[in-house]
């Protein structure tokens, strides 16, 4: 008999999630029928939409997110025993799967061959994170070479390979987070050209600085005020801006109020376009393939921040919220 540890959605978040809003439990998995096949996890994820997502999770059901799982029991030819699946099954431990798609999310895949790198890249740089990056940059965004990009959450998992990307598109890449550690890292080890870091720094003042003749190109992962004086006071005439997300509204009671963008968004004639990964969908491997290439490269640098145990799901999450991590937060089972 295999017991599933689960975390289960109890309690609607209100603000910051608070420990009490999931609950750990314990689930007795039955056998196996014909087609299914049974895997333990072995590292899961941790991702802002995971917050973004809860008012429309209902309560009860197991928290939502991707994992790398080992299969261990199989009755489907197509997930044999001792194989590793990317799956979004929830933060539970084991999973009973028929194969097919969770409606609303991406359908478990077995892993393709990393050629010797790590399984749990398929959380991030070779997985849902690296290509909202790669598709991002490619199909939204179109940095041409020399253009200007700024790029927000920009020490995180999507935002550390936007801006390595947009490098590689022969573009200059300003970055801006939270902490001045983060900022070291992505000018000396990622190869960005300038940092801003929005907490200690005055933004406008700091990208004028950086970005006298403004910015061609803003790959937005956070949204609010520091994305209104973007748009508004630092886009050059026909910048194109892609929005990826506003993290920074997403534990926000109210929604959060910021300067209007329309008076930039006309003046500057900017093209502004949201995205969500699963566009993609079926050119995935595409994203997945070329980031692997430049990896094995050395084009491409990624960074976990990994923290061990799955009881320890809760903390890496708020760790993630909080800006705890640098590159990909995940959990090591
Ligand atoms: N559209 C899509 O398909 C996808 C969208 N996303 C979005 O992209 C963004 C980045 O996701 P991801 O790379 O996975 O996460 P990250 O790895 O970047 O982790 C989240 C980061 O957000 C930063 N942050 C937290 N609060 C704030 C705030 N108030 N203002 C500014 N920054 C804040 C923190 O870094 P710091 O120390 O800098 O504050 C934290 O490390 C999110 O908005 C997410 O929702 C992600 C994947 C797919
Ligand atoms: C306003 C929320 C923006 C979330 C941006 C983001 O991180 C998207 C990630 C997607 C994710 C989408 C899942 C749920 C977010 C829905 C929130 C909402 O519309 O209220 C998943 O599909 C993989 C990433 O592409």
């Amino acid at each position: 008999m295999v017991v599933a540890k689960v975390f289960k959605f109890e309690k609607q978040f209100d603000g910051f999630p608070q420990e009490t809003d999931l609950k750990l439990v314990e689930e007795q998995l039955p056998e196996i029928k014909d087609g299914e096949f049974l895997a333990e996890a072995v590292y899961l994820s941790v991702d802002p939409y995971m917050r973004a997502y809860a008012p429309r999770l209902p309560l009860g059901e197991t928290y939502v997110g991707g994992q790398v799982a080992k299969v261990t029991e199989s009755k489907n030819p197509k997930f044999p025993v001792g194989k590793y699946v990317v799956a979004h099954f929830g933060w539970r431990t084991h999973t009973i799967s028929d194969g097919k798609r969770t409606p609303g999310w991406t359908i478990p895949m077995v892993l393709p061959d990393f050629g010797g790198l790590p399984a749990s890249l398929a959380l991030g740089v070779l997985g849902m994170p690296g290509n909202t990056a790669y598709f991002g940059v490619t199909d939204i965004l179109q940095p041409q070479q020399g253009h200007t990009v700024a790029v927000t959450g920009a020490a995180g998992a999507v935002g550390s390979l936007v801006g390595q990307i947009c490098k590689i598109k022969g573009c200059k890449v300003i970055g801006i987070a939270g902490s001045d550690e983060k900022g070291k890292w992505l000018v000396d080890e990622l190869g960005f050209d300038s940092f801003i870091n929005y907490k200690s720094d005055d933004v406008g003042k700091a990208l004028k600085e950086a970005a006298p003749q403004g910015v061609d190109r803003y790959f937005d992962n956070v949204g609010g005020e520091i994305s209104s004086t973007i748009i508004n006071q630092h886009m050059k005439n026909f910048g194109r801006v892609a929005v990826c997300g506003c993290i920074s509204g997403y534990n926000e009671k109210e929604p959060p109020k910021a300067t209007p963008i329309q008076k930039g968004v006309l003046r500057h004639q900017l093209r502004m376009q949201g995205l969500h990964s699963t566009r993609w969908e079926d050119k995935w491997m595409e994203g997945i393939l070329q980031n692997k290439k430049w990896i094995e490269e050395g084009r491409l640098k990624y960074r976990e921040t990994v923290t061990e145990g799955f009881e320890n799901m809760f903390k890496a999450f708020t760790d993630m919220l909080r800006g705890g991590n640098f590159g990909k937060a995940i959990v090591k089972v």
